[in-house]
């Protein structure tokens, strides 16, 4: 099974070289998995959402936070020993889609490597945390990148991708000496403009092999998307790096690229040279993508017998709802089979060509089209996990709809009333990669239903591990061979992240970061009731810990006057404005956000001058809240607080009926 670092500890993302979430411990099991308690906790100064997945090096915890700060903590006790903060800019929050998240930082060789949200690739020194060196790895400023995802090392190197291709980026990975923060390579996963030439490791193959797929001229200035902004795999085995690749951008193919060609390397697993950065093989699972059907989602290295073949290969359940096992020396697939239920852009994967037999207006260029999976896809970057033992994937799953609409024509505007909508559903599933079967699954009703819960980890005791993103933020242990769940215990947080599992001194822990947040339910709304946001934490369970976790905080009431009149004409204008500018973070209509604190409960909607000085002017500039002075008229911003503050009001109405809340 490759080569496994030290099994007490959490060296590497994933776990290990093969990123299996696998974790050959088994002090905990079966039969004594119902004691596992807190040890200890640790909370972090930010309430926005946690994605980090810690490193456990040295019997020290690293743990990056909402806002790329970094926490180095003693394994054992939770006990700081240092923390570092980048100084994000507030102002760089709203330039993601999807959150101020970071996924992680990577250890090696006395040093911590950080990538900030806007970009800068920070080397820290492990025993102090203290900066060796900086390297801003954004090639154009004024496009909205950020960086979400965490840096992987080998082989004397640090590598970073980057996000932005909802709002208009040129995808690419970048290398940098660990010593000295010099760059490397750099490899683009769109081409450049007609008469630009970058002079990086990508020019050649761009031009003879990606350059024919595209066509129009919308993506000159849009970059075409393809951000590389979460899964890479440094495959020590063979000796090559493996990249999962971004969206299109914009979304529609039929604007980005006249409709036509597969837009190399949008939606693709793409494997380099780790020296030189030189392309080896592709693979593009969604050719043309139209739907945010990036590939980015976790690859997991694994040797399977197929046909009674030693194959080494890659696990693959990227957004479009087909698992992928991938021979990655070749880049051959050698099957592809829906992992999610109720897959309407594609009937199959073929086998001859291996490309997606898709449904006809899929495309949605006449008339919009219901689609499932939905831009959030049936799998987003929460880890799955690989057990060597089961042979099975432990993939959080999730079934959901979202309508495209069309992008000419008639029916452009058109809208499929969301009550017609078919059920969501998030669930953790055991898939068999040699058959494609499911089997078995915990059903995750009430979860969000855009995540399907956090990140899995399995162990060699053959236990599941995850959290949950419901309201009392549950994590659970599951038998990984029945599903039945033999344990749960509420943070009582949200959980997104990955949980980890190491030992220390003879007892065996289990460690995941809380706090809700990430991408994908202001636009879609959630199922969860709502609650009050609370500081993530780092939530650390051992056999008989005898820590006591914070009771969560009450949800505040709202705000508003309610004698205060919301003239309909101003509410009206409220609306479109807010549904303009304000959703991405804030929630769609009276679903609440799970980014920011519900606006209906703000006491800022209640105080026209405060409202003004924030949203116009820019008084939370520094929590991210960006300044609308310029962009919006004081009438434009009054008038969404109308609309808030009748939503506001409205919201008190329901409560003394006694109407249950979404
Ligand atoms: O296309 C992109 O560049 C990009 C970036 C990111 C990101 O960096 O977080 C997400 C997405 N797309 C995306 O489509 C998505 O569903 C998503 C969810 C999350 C999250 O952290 O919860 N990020 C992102
Ligand atoms: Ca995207």
């Amino acid at each position: 099974q490759g080569v496994q670092p030290s099994a007490q500890e959490w060296a590497a993302h994933g776990g290990s070289s093969n990123e299996q979430y696998y974790s050959q411990l088994t002090q905990i099991d079966a039969s004594n998995v119902a004691d596992l308690k807190p040890a200890w906790f640790f909370e972090y100064d930010t309430v926005r959402g946690q994605e980090g997945e810690a490193i456990v090096a040295d019997g020290v915890l690293y743990i990056s936070t909402a806002w790329s700060k970094v926490y180095a903590l003693d394994a054992k006790t939770g006990a700081e020993l240092w923390k570092y903060d980048p100084k994000v800019p507030g102002e760089a929050g709203p330039k993601g889609c999807c959150d101020v998240v970071n996924r992680g930082v990577a250890v090696s060789d006395g040093r911590v490597f950080i990538t900030t949200f806007d970009g800068r690739m920070v080397a820290l020194d492990a025993k102090t945390g203290s900066e060796l060196w900086v390297a801003d790895t954004i090639a154009n400023h004024a496009m909205d990148y950020t960086s979400t995802g965490a840096p992987r090392v080998f082989k004397g190197k640090v590598i970073i991708g980057q996000g932005g291709a909802e709002k208009g980026v040129r995808g690419y990975v970048t290398a940098y000496d660990v010593a000295t923060g010099a760059k490397a390579w750099r490899f683009y996963l769109t081409p450049p403009p007609p008469g630009v030439v970058d002079g990086e490791v990508s020019d050649r193959v761009l031009e003879e092999m990606a350059r024919p797929t595209w066509f129009g001229d919308l993506w000159h200035t849009t970059g075409g998307g393809g951000a590389p902004w979460d899964s890479i795999v440094y495959d020590e085995e063979l000796d090559q790096l493996l990249i999962g690749t971004g969206n299109g951008s914009p979304h529609s193919h039929y604007l980005r690229s006249a409709g036509q060609g597969d837009n190399l390397f949008l939606a693709s697993v793409l494997a380099l040279d780790p020296d030189t950065g030189e392309y080896r093989w592709h693979y593009q699972q969604t050719p043309g993508d139209s739907w945010d059907y990036t590939s980015v989602q976790n690859m997991i290295l694994a040797d399977l017998e197929i046909d009674g073949r030693p194959r080494k290969v890659i696990l693959h359940a990227p957004k479009n709802g087909f698992f992928y096992v991938i021979d990655r020396e070749s880049g051959q697939p050698i099957s592809a089979r829906p992992y999610a239920e109720d897959i309407r852009w594609a009937t199959g994967i073929d086998t001859t060509f291996w490309r997606p037999i898709e449904v006809p207006g899929a495309r949605y260029v006449d008339r919009p089209f219901l689609n499932s999976p939905h831009v959030g896809g049936a799998h987003n970057w929460q880890p799955m996990a690989f057990s060597p033992r089961t042979g099975l994937a432990y993939i959080p799953t999730v079934r959901n709809y979202f309508t495209y609409s069309a992008t000419s024509g008639p029916h452009q505007g058109e809208v499929i009333d969301p009550s017609e909508l078919p059920k969501s559903d998030a669930y953790l599933q055991a898939f068999d990669p040699l058959t494609g079967q499911e089997r078995w699954r915990v059903d995750a009703n009430g979860w969000k239903p855009d995540t399907g819960g956090g990140g899995v980890l399995v162990t060699a005791s053959d236990l599941v591990f995850q959290g949950r993103g419901d309201i009392l933020g549950e994590m659970l242990a599951i038998d990984a061979r029945s599903g039945e769940v033999l344990w749960r215990y509420a943070t009582p947080n949200a959980v997104m992240a990955s949980p980890i599992t190491y030992m220390i001194d003879g007892e065996q822990y289990i460690a995941v970061s809380t706090g809700g947040g990430g991408g994908g339910n202001p636009l879609l709304g959630s199922t969860n009731p709502p609650r009050e946001k609370q500081p993530g934490r780092m939530v650390v369970f051992k056999l008989n810990g005898t820590a006591t976790l914070p009771a969560p905080p009450p949800l505040a009431g709202p705000a508003t006057d309610p004698d205060e009149v919301f003239p309909a004409d101003k509410v009206a204008l409220g609306a479109q404005v807010y549904g303009r500018n304000c959703i991405f973070c804030h929630g769609m209509n009276r679903q609440q956000s799970n980014i920011i604190t519900d606006l209906r409960r703000s006491p800022v909607v209640a105080n026209a001058q405060v409202w003004r000085a924030v949203v116009h002017d820019g008084a939370f500039l520094s929590r991210g809240m960006p300044k609308f002075d310029g962009k919006l008229s004081v009438e434009e911003v009054e008038a969404i607080r109308n609309y808030m503050g009748a939503e506001s009001q409205a919201l008190a109405r329901d409560q003394r009926a006694g109407v249950a809340e979404r």
